[in-house]
């Protein structure tokens, strides 16, 4: 039996929110993330006890076909799973388990950065979202000889992963109050700037300004606001900024460069990244 390390726990919706869990032995523990359930207290019941039977674990459910017979209720089908949410641990921005027909969490994270070389301030939280069956299909047709714990480590798979035409999704969801649209595209520009150059050489700032000029002016960004970064099959990465499509760039080089910020091996957060390739590997277990 395979055991997931994503922090996929029930609580009571009244109890209150965990503290910041900082060592990586406690990342991953059941009291480091609340998931709240809104599906009611009958099947939030059944989901503390299945959480705390090692043989019926909720992530278990959350990335089996057959979730129906899992766990104790049966029939709640695709929909009602995305009533489900984690939270990122420091700030408490909660992200589904799942978003669009197919993509599921596989970790959270927080991004920080220093203003002026001063202080570090939390800007946005973050959810890493994959299609499970493309992640299955990617280790059936190159890796199926490699168990999990050697895919979590290998770099070939990683690289894989990142260039694999797999429906991925990293949400943001800002917290620092006073970013402005402007601040978002300096930002990208320098990020995703800096990838760009180290997979595709210098000469791709036509392809950077046609990513960073669909964060608009006029778009305002609240603390809250979500921003959601897809790559569509064939890859198309897709911007939805508070689930308003507003563009779409085709790029291979564009789409890696963005996931490698994640998951790459310099990423914003790395405690998101390893819970990330934790559960992918975990999802090749169950393949
Ligand atoms: C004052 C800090 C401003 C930072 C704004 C970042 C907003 C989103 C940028 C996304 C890419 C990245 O994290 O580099």
């Amino acid at each position: 039996m395979v055991s997931f390390r994503f922090p996929f726990s029930f609580s009571q919706p009244s109890l209150p929110k965990p503290p910041r869990a900082t060592s990586s032995s406690s990342r991953f523990s059941v009291s480091a993330v609340a998931v709240t359930l809104t599906v009611g207290a009958a099947a939030a019941g059944a989901a503390v006890a299945a959480s705390r039977n090692p043989s019926h674990s909720i992530v278990d459910w959350v990335f089996s076909s057959h979730r129906s017979s899992l766990l104790p209720w049966g029939s709640m089908t695709l929909a009602d799973s995305s009533s489900e949410s984690v939270a990122e641990p420091k700030t408490g921005f909660s992200f589904p388990a799942t978003i669009g027909e197919s993509r599921r969490l596989l970790g959270v994270g927080l991004r920080k950065k220093s203003v002026l070389g001063l202080k570090n301030i939390d800007v946005y939280a973050f959810g890493i979202y994959a299609d499970c069956d493309d992640v299955k299909k990617l280790v059936g047709e190159k890796y199926a000889s490699l168990a999990a714990s050697e895919l979590r480590g290998n770099k070939a798979f990683i690289d894989q992963l990142m260039e694999a035409d797999i429906k991925m999704t990293i949400r943001l969801q800002i917290v620092y109050g006073k970013l402005n649209i402007r601040s978002v595209r300096n930002a990208f520009q320098e990020s995703v700037g800096n990838r760009l150059k180290k997979f595709g050489g210098v000469d791709n700032d036509e392809l950077l300004e046609s990513f960073t000029s669909l964060f608009k002016d006029e778009y305002k960004i609240p603390r809250s606001s979500i921003i959601d970064l897809t790559q569509e099959p064939g890859h198309v990465l897709s911007v939805a900024i508070e689930g308003n499509h507003v563009g779409s760039v085709k790029s291979k080089l564009l789409c890696r460069s963005i996931l490698d910020l994640y998951i790459g091996e310099e990423p914003f957060d790395k405690n998101a990244r390893e819970d990330f390739l934790d559960n992918v590997a975990s999802l090749a277990a169950h393949k």
